[in-house]
């Protein structure tokens, strides 16, 4: 039993919103056995299913195989029902507000009455204090009153009707006139169909409910057939109003009532006139319950063809009183448990079969449960949160400005102030709901059915306020329209009817705060245009109050469009200068290149005789050619880089190449702006035939890389002009990642390595220093080199996996001061 229950509860939650449907078995009876019947009904071990053997033709036999949320065999007593259907959550679920149905259906004789109401005579006895053979509605009872005395969450109300459905006319069975004419069943936008004048007894006691079952059931037509001994000719409705007023005011609901109700439906049986032979009066009751039954029948059907497929259609619950009281729990808002009472015997298959074939159909139709609110105080309270989401998002705007005007600094500080905002998040608002009454987070998942209700269940469905308990009694079923609601987009009300529930703690706090009465009596209609207009008053303050600010954010995104706009210019203006760069590069290596081969037939002293900065490249080229010196600013001039970045930009010199590479002895004396050095593994690129780094440079072809970074172990010094005579002669390629460095305005420190892209496999590698102060260039250059000058062309290129090492290196080499002469 207890993996039934499990397996019960599994099943609630994984198609929480279905209608429930159960099977129960009755026990074959002695009398049928005699018959010649036998049992073909059998339910399946772990109570999920049950066969029924079918016969077949020419006396063979077949079997079906039906499932359901539970099969409940024969031997199931009526405690075990209470249990296996998960009642006791269905009445937790009608005192947190839910409409919750639990109604029998089978043929005749079949157990219904027995399932539902348990053994007529026990109950009717007076002395009578719960018995073995009760079925579901007397325990429902007796639970209900058990909580509503001992629970403290709220303040419960319990009311009972009963009624009955007899040849299609509605019968009160509590204030019973056996003269009375049918009472009117009528249809309200909101409500949706009640029972005109049916009476609701309040029942502050259990006794005075049970008094109410008794009464009823006496009334209840009964009729004796060739099946059933006491058969029901009518269908009866038992229902149970549980109102709650939540007294915890920190529940999320304090104050607002919750209109839950429980309606126990027994209907009269199907029966096959020429099995029951019924006649005369038992004739026409038979025609009426089928006809009712098949009414019943073709919404089962409809609803769950077109739910299984995820259409609409129209669900004829109009054809029948039946169908429309049961409009709620077929395809409405309310918790449904259909229990379908089979017969086991072989004499009553066809109608096992029947039943179980709309039971099966049943289990596909979808309800959407809700929790049941007055539909003036919902409209209120949808009003109130509509509010709420405004101020939030109110809130939210103006965080998302200040931390855009933060970013954007004085442009935020320019945007116009918001002082109604300010004042209205400070202050509690017209309807005096207060600033502190809590966040949002109530749900309906705390809630005693959890388990069973969907999740976000919770609605604002209207149904029958107190004060209409006439109309609203009997079964009164809501209209599956959202009838009396504001009217909002699809997802905004249902964004709204979600968080219902925790806004109807503000309505009451806000009545608090208002100075209006809490004590849950309905709200007076004056009082409540009174508060409408008040809250249209602040809705249109804060949708004002929303275009402001739309319209300041947008000043903010204009302003952040500008500075973006900026930001892009200056990127395109760094990749020109780099391309400039670049070309400026390739002119300087081609002049490295041309010094190296003219200095080599050119005394020193007419070198240095050259002027720096003859025009344009040839100025460059000559300035090299002619002197050894590069003149940087002719190169940028001839590069288009005039102007403010030339006229900024020392003149760099390259020394006599036989200083190049600083050979022991070489004065190395004066301040360097910056000095580079070079690997001494560095290999020439493949078919290089160049014997000096110079050359080397010379042959690095545009767009292979120089990778500028700290350290190294041999050394070109690069000088500034004013020390270019005493200083040894820079690689070409050191000259012009100084001169980049220049153009950028970054001085190159042993932290800034710059690579250039250079090639796949060898890259040329220059590593850069700039002593902080002259003092220690001086004793820098001081150092002696640690390769010899014939290997200064191979130490200029390196393959890129000797790199890890010589970065191993570079601590060590960075201190090792250049040789002096
Ligand atoms: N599970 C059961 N265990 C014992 N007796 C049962 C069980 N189910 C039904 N009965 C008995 O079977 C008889 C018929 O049951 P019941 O009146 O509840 O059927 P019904 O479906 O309500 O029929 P009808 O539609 O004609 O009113 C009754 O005497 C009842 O006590």
């Amino acid at each position: 039993m207890h993996s039934l229950q499990q397996q019960l509860q599994q099943q609630q939650q994984s198609d929480a919103d279905n209608i429930k449907v159960v099977v129960r078995l009755r026990p074959l009876f002695p009398h049928e056995q005699s018959k010649g019947a036998a049992e073909v009904a059998h339910v399946s071990e772990d109570y999920s299913s049950l066969k029924v053997v079918v016969p077949g033709p020419a006396g063979a036999t077949m079997q079906k195989e039906f499932s359901f949320h539970a099969c409940l065999g024969p031997e199931t007593s009526q405690a075990d029902v209470m249990a296996l259907c998960g009642i006791q959550q269905l009445l937790d679920a009608a005192l947190a507000g839910y409409h919750v149905t639990i109604f029998a259906y089978g043929q005749t004789g079949s157990g219904k009455t027995h399932t539902m109401s348990g053994k007529e005579d026990i109950i009717s006895d007076d002395a009578y204090n719960g018995h073995e053979h009760d079925g579901i509605i007397s325990r429902a009872v007796h639970y209900l009153f058990q909580q509503v005395h001992t629970r403290k969450d709220a303040k419960y109300s319990l009311k009972a009707s009963y009624l009955e459905i007899y040849n299609e006319g509605v019968y009160d069975l509590v204030h019973f006139n056996p003269k009375a004419k049918s009472l009117p069943v009528k249809w309200d936008a909101s409500y949706g169909f009640y029972v005109q004048g049916l009476k609701v007894v309040p029942c502050s006691q259990q006794r005075t409910m049970m008094e109410v079952i008794r009464t009823g059931m006496k009334h209840r037509k009964v009729g004796s057939h060739r099946l059933n001994m006491e058969s029901s000719r009518s269908h009866a409705i038992m229902t149970i109003y549980c109102d709650a007023t939540p007294t915890d005011p920190n529940s999320y609901d304090f104050g607002t009532i919750r209109y839950g109700k429980l309606s126990f439906v027994d209907l009269a049986g199907s029966e096959r006139v020429k099995d029951s032979m019924s006649e005369g009066t038992m004739l026409k009751e038979t025609i009426n319950i089928n006809k009712s039954l098949s009414a019943l029948g073709k919404v089962i059907s409809t609803l769950a063809e077109h739910d299984a497929a995820g259409t609409t259609a129209h669900v004829p619950y109009r054809d029948s009183k039946l169908t429309k009281l049961l409009m709620d729990s077929l395809g409405g808002s309310a918790l449904t448990l259909m229990i379908a009472c089979c017969s086991p015997s072989s004499l009553q298959v066809e109608e096992t079969l029947s039943t179980l074939s709309y039971a099966t159909r049943a289990k596909n139709i979808h309800n959407r449960p809700t929790v049941q609110y007055d539909p003036r105080e919902a409209q209120s309270s949808l009003l109130r949160r509509e509010i709420e989401l405004l101020r939030q998002e109110n809130g939210l705007l103006r965080e998302q400005l200040r931390a855009g005007g933060a970013a954007s600094g004085s442009a935020y500080n320019s945007l116009p102030t918001t002082p109604k905002v300010a004042q209205l998040a400070g202050e509690p608002s017209v309807l005096g709901i207060p600033q502190q009454m809590g966040s949002p987070g109530s749900s309906v998942a705390s809630s005693p059915i959890a388990g069973l209700a969907a999740p976000g269940a919770l609605s604002s469905s209207p149904v029958p306020h107190a004060a209409d308990e006439q109309a609203a009694a009997a079964g009164m079923a809501r209209a599956n329209s959202t009838g009396g609601l504001a009217p909002h987009s699809a997802s905004t009300e249902q964004q709204l009817r979600a968080s219902l529930n925790e806004l109807d703690l503000r309505s009451n706090a806000a009545r608090h705060a208002a100075g209006v009465s809490s004590s849950g009596s309905p709200i007076n209609n004056s009082e409540l245009l009174r508060r409408l207009r008040e809250t249209q008053a602040l809705l249109v303050k804060f949708s004002e109050e929303n275009g402001r600010l739309a319209r300041d954010n947008e000043k903010l995104q204009a302003g952040r469009n500008v500075l973006s706009a900026e930001h892009a210019t200056v990127l395109d203006e760094i990749d020109l200068l780099r391309g400039k760069l670049s070309q400026l590069e390739r002119n300087v290596l081609t002049a490295a290149a041309m010094a190296t081969t003219t200095n080599g037939s050119q005394p020193q002293a007419q070198q240095q005789q050259q002027a720096p900065g003859s025009a344009a490249a040839q100025g460059a080229a000559g300035g090299v050619a002619g002197g050894g010196l590069i003149n940087i600013q002719a190169l940028l001039a001839s590069l288009g880089l005039g102007g403010d970045v030339a006229a900024d930009l020392p003149a760099v010199g390259v020394g006599p190449q036989g200083a190049e590479m600083g050979g022991p002895g070489q004065d190395w004396s004066g301040t360097a702006d910056a000095e580079f050095s070079l690997r001494p593994s560095m290999q020439m690129p493949s078919g290089s035939s160049s014997s000096s780094p110079a050359a080397a440079a010379a042959e690095i072809s545009p767009g292979r890389s120089v990778l500028v970074s700290p350290g190294g172990s041999s050394r070109l010094g690069m000088k500034s002009r004013s020390n270019l005579s005493s200083a040894s002669s820079p690689g070409p390629s050191s000259i012009a990642t100084a001169a980049k460095s220049i153009i950028n305005r970054t001085p190159l420190r042993p932290s800034n390595a710059d690579t250039v892209s250079f090639g796949a496999s060898q890259q040329l590698e220059v590593y850069s220093q700039l002593p902080s102060s002259a003092t220690s260039t001086s004793s820098a250059i001081n150092r002696p080199l640690p390769f010899k000058p014939q290997d200064k062309a191979a130490g200029f290129l390196a393959r890129k996996d000797g790199q890890q090492q010589q970065q191993q290196q570079r601590p060590a080499a960075a201190r090792s001061p250049p040789p002096r002469g």
